[in-house]
């Protein structure tokens, strides 16, 4: 057989045949599109719809994206520096097509090109579906971190799990939330790339048993089962560079190798169906913002998601390297949470059990690898694996984490002696009636560096959650606020702004250097400024004006002030205190002599946000909000001076909508209980003012752009203890006691119903989130807002000062820091 002509040669070949790179020219678009509609989408380039307008162009765009991403591939691969893996149960995308068109800098010639084929942008980006592989905060900045990783030429890499169910849909009937399954492949997805060739064996159960390799004692697994793991690849683009990294998705399929055994008992069908089981790993996305004790599907998934990942990064590590030892040196993993914390015991594993490493060498190179970031708050909220469970699914790493405790332990009684109180709080064996695995102090005891997510929240690490770590390791300790991308929350979702700044600022180079909004802040009073800046506002303001009504069948005036609060329903985020200030504003005008409503600022109160399916209390919270509606809006008396709207199905892409378009923004949570909050990020962004708790990350934006431009109030996190302490001795406000009442007395109607949510905000026991300490300054702080509202020189003045100050909140800055202080790695560049 002939020899096949070398690489080289085969080089020279395709580049002779190819004619350069893609060119994005309109024409070339166009031809590009229309091949799409022909070969891709199998439909007649002269008849074919807005879906299949759509498929085509995101095709036409992925193969720009492929071929960024392969020659940023060969490169980084060639200079082989050290990179980071981004380690996530969860990606909340969203959707591709805009940003993939932003970040390629392609935006006007794919206007042009489909508008000359009849077709518009907007319209086709409507028919992408998100992609909803996660839940609320921690799941959306990892896509932002993804984004600015790309931008910044960083070599970068995420790792997660490609759910065939993303985050449920919210179907509401009778202002009832109900879920619906997120099949959001039914309509395939342009953007992954299935890689077939790229495929690890995932095992699970089984036992441990030992061998003898020249003369040494190893353990080695025997798994009970065993299923493939197949990547599925998706392309970020950087913006602004040619730079374009990589989101690996794995996918759970039924492993090749048959258990003869089950086909030969003649009953094919269990056996088919046996084999099928295996996709179930990674079908659905666990809905809950919350954690999850005990569950074993959970456990498999983060288990099948870490095996498939960290043979990957082996494998390539292993294709340029041969000593362990350089690892670290090339090699950074970033934990995004405990979810994916299983790997330091798979590493352990890796090295010790398949490299033959002993025990302190492989243990020097997962301490150098790994770095830990936390999200929870609060220690009840800290994941925790049962001892049982996991000596079932994985023998070997409960070994392994009970042989990393123990010399953990030991140590530690060299250091504090008979202290077993401090001993017990940090094994990561929790004894107990259940033994459990404490996979943060897992986490902690195996990573370099542990971070918070905003500079009070790693406070809060230091001197209470993880407070005996932090007096053993303080050097390990740092925090990293988080932020957002300014490309998808400025460039995507505000095109209007975005011109506008660029305008003002004479250049748009602050789209890849966002330290440059602070130039806006010389012309905040400038009226000029302010006239084209509320233009822009009332534009957006008129979309979601037109999507309220048309989802809602409520009309709303955009010359009232639009009141935001969009994010997971959740007890501490206090939608509950939002609806009990409405009905008192509600109760306040009704009670009003006619005259004396002229006074009153008008308000659209939008509220939206998903409920975890069993989280019963936030269920009857989104039902509060509908009845409340259901009157106020139908009330004759009020008329537009005050609507309250549910926003259905809150994602990614209705945040898009919602965010530009809105007037003051709600981040309400109890001192002391929201890690961060980014949503608030997106809003500051935008020039939408906030109304907020001194809490999480708003501290930093208070410090950023002054307090005199939002609206703070209720108690600060040192005064939270003591509050709660003395709530049997606390007056509630009568107001408060008032709202309350009209809800138990059933006002509007349900009264039984929503019985438990006074109970929890009322009497002994009750209000442990200080709803009723904190209603009056709320209630301070809105009206500071109406009558700021009313000076709308003043309003748009803080209105562009917030979005000139809000390029600290920008991603960019998140992974800068990241990148210097945890990972250690450089940008890669490629030409
Ligand atoms: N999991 N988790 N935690 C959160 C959010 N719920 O996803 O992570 C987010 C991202 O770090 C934080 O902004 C937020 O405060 C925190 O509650």
């Amino acid at each position: 057989r002939r020899a096949p002509p070398s690489q080289a040669r085969r080089a020279e070949v395709v580049f002779k045949l190819m004619d350069g790179y893609l060119k994005n020219d309109s024409v070339s678009l166009q031809k590009a599109i229309l091949d799409h509609v022909e070969f891709t989408v199998a439909r007649s380039r002269f008849s074919f719809d807005d879906f299949e307008a759509y498929q085509a162009l995101s095709h036409s765009v992925r193969d720009r994206l492929i071929e960024r991403w392969h020659d940023t591939h060969q490169y980084v691969k060639r200079k082989d520096p050290k990179r980071v893996y981004f380690l996530s149960l969860e990606f909340l995308m969203g959707r591709s097509l805009s940003n993939s068109i932003i970040n390629l800098g392609i935006k006007d010639q794919c206007v042009e090109a489909l508008s000359q084929l009849g077709f518009e942008l907007e319209v086709l980006a409507e028919q992408e579906g998100d992609a909803a592989l996660g839940n609320g905060g921690l799941a959306r900045l990892s896509a932002c971190i993804m984004d600015s990783l790309a931008t910044l030429d960083f070599p970068a890499w995420g790792y997660g799990l490609r759910y065939q169910y993303g985050l449920f849909r919210q179907v509401i009937l009778d202002g009832f939330q109900h879920e619906q399954p997120d099949y959001w492949l039914n309509f395939g997805n342009p953007w992954e790339i299935e890689r077939v060739h790229i495929s690890y064996p995932v095992k699970f159960y089984g036992t441990v048993e030992e061998e003898i390799v020249d003369g040494k004692k190893f353990k080695i697994w025997v798994p009970g089962e065993t299923v493939e793991a197949v990547a599925y690849d998706n392309p970020i683009p950087g913006y602004g560079t040619r730079n374009t990294i990589n989101l690996r998705l794995w996918a759970a399929k039924p492993s090749d190798q048959y258990d003869m055994e089950s086909f030969n008992t003649g009953d094919y069908i269990n056996a088919v169906i046996n084999r099928q089981k295996a996709e179930t790993i990674s079908s659905v996305l666990y809905p809950d913002d919350r954690s999850y004790q005990g569950k074993e599907l959970r456990l498999k998934q983060q288990y099948f998601f870490v095996s498939a990942s960290l043979q990957d990064i082996v494998r390539r590590f292993k294709d340029l390297h041969t000593n362990f030892q350089e690892f670290p040196d090339k090699v950074a993993l970033q934990l995004n949470d405990t979810h994916p914390s299983l790997m330091i015991a798979e590493l352990m594993r890796v090295l010790v059990d398949e490299e033959h490493l002993d025990w302190n060498e492989a243990w020097g190179i997962v301490g150098k690898a790994f770095s830990f970031t936390t999200h929870i708050v609060v220690l009840e909220g800290l994941e925790k694996i049962p001892v049982d469970l996991l000596g079932s699914l994985l023998p070997r790493h409960l070994q392994i984490i009970y042989d990393i405790n123990f010399l953990f332990v030991e140590d530690l009684k060299k250091r504090f002696g008979s202290d077993y109180d401090r001993l017990s709080r940090m094994s990561i064996v929790e004894e107990g009636p259940v033994k459990n695995v404490r996979m943060a102090n897992l986490s902690i005891v195996s990573s370099h560096t542990v971070n918070g997510v905003s500079q009070v929240h790693s406070q809060i690490l230091k001197t209470k959650v993880f407070k005996d770590f932090y007096e053993l390791w303080p050097e390990k300790f740092q925090h990293k606020t988080n932020g957002v991308t300014q490309r998808r929350w400025i460039v995507g979702s505000n095109p209007g702004l975005c011109g506008l700044i660029t305008k003002w600022l004479g250049t748009e180079a602050w789209i890849r250097n966002v330290d440059l909004l602070l130039g806006l802040r010389q012309h905040a009073a400038n009226p000029e400024l302010q006239e084209e800046w509320r233009m822009i506002r009332r534009v957006n303001k008129k979309r979601l004006a037109d999507y309220i009504e048309a989802m809602s069948g409520v009309k709303v005036c955009i010359d009232a002030m639009f009141d935001v609060q969009v994010k997971r329903i959740h007890e501490y985020k206090r939608q509950l205190l939002n609806v009990l200030s409405i009905i008192h504003r509600y109760d306040c005008i009704k009670n009003m002599k006619k005259g004396d409503r002229r006074k009153v600022v008008s308000r659209v109160c939008l509220i939206g946000g998903k409920a975890a399916p069993g989280y019963e209390i936030a269920k009857k919270i989104i039902k509060l909000v509908h009845v409340v509606a259901e009157k106020i809006n139908n009330d004759p008396d009020i008329g537009d001076l005050l609507k309250l709207v549910f926003i259905p199905d809150y994602n990614v892409s209705v945040a898009e909508l919602v965010v530009p378009g809105s007037d003051l923004s709600q981040h309400i949570s109890t001192a002391g209980h929201e890690a961060s909050g980014t949503s608030s990020m997106k809003f500051l962004m935008n020039g939408c003012l906030l109304l907020a708790t001194a809490d999480g990350s708003t501290l930093e934006i208070i410090e950023e752009i002054g307090e005199d431009n939002l609206f703070v109030f209720g108690a600060k996190l040192h005064e939270v203890p003591s509050l709660r302490d003395k709530a049997r001795d606390f007056e509630v406000p009568r107001q408060f006691a008032r709202v309350v009442r009209m809800v138990r007395e059933g006002y509007f109607g349900f009264g039984d119903y929503f019985e438990s949510l006074c109970d929890s905000i009322e009497g002994n026991g009750g209000d442990f989130y200080l709803l009723g300490n904190d209603f009056m300054s709320y209630l301070e702080a809105q009206a500071a807002a109406d009558k700021t509202f009313v000076d709308q020189e003043r309003w748009t003045q803080m209105s562009i000062l917030s979005a000139a100050g809000s390029g600290r909140f920008s991603t960019d800055r998140t992974v800068g820091e990241y990148a210097e202080k945890t990972w250690g790695i450089t940008p890669c560049k490629c030409p």
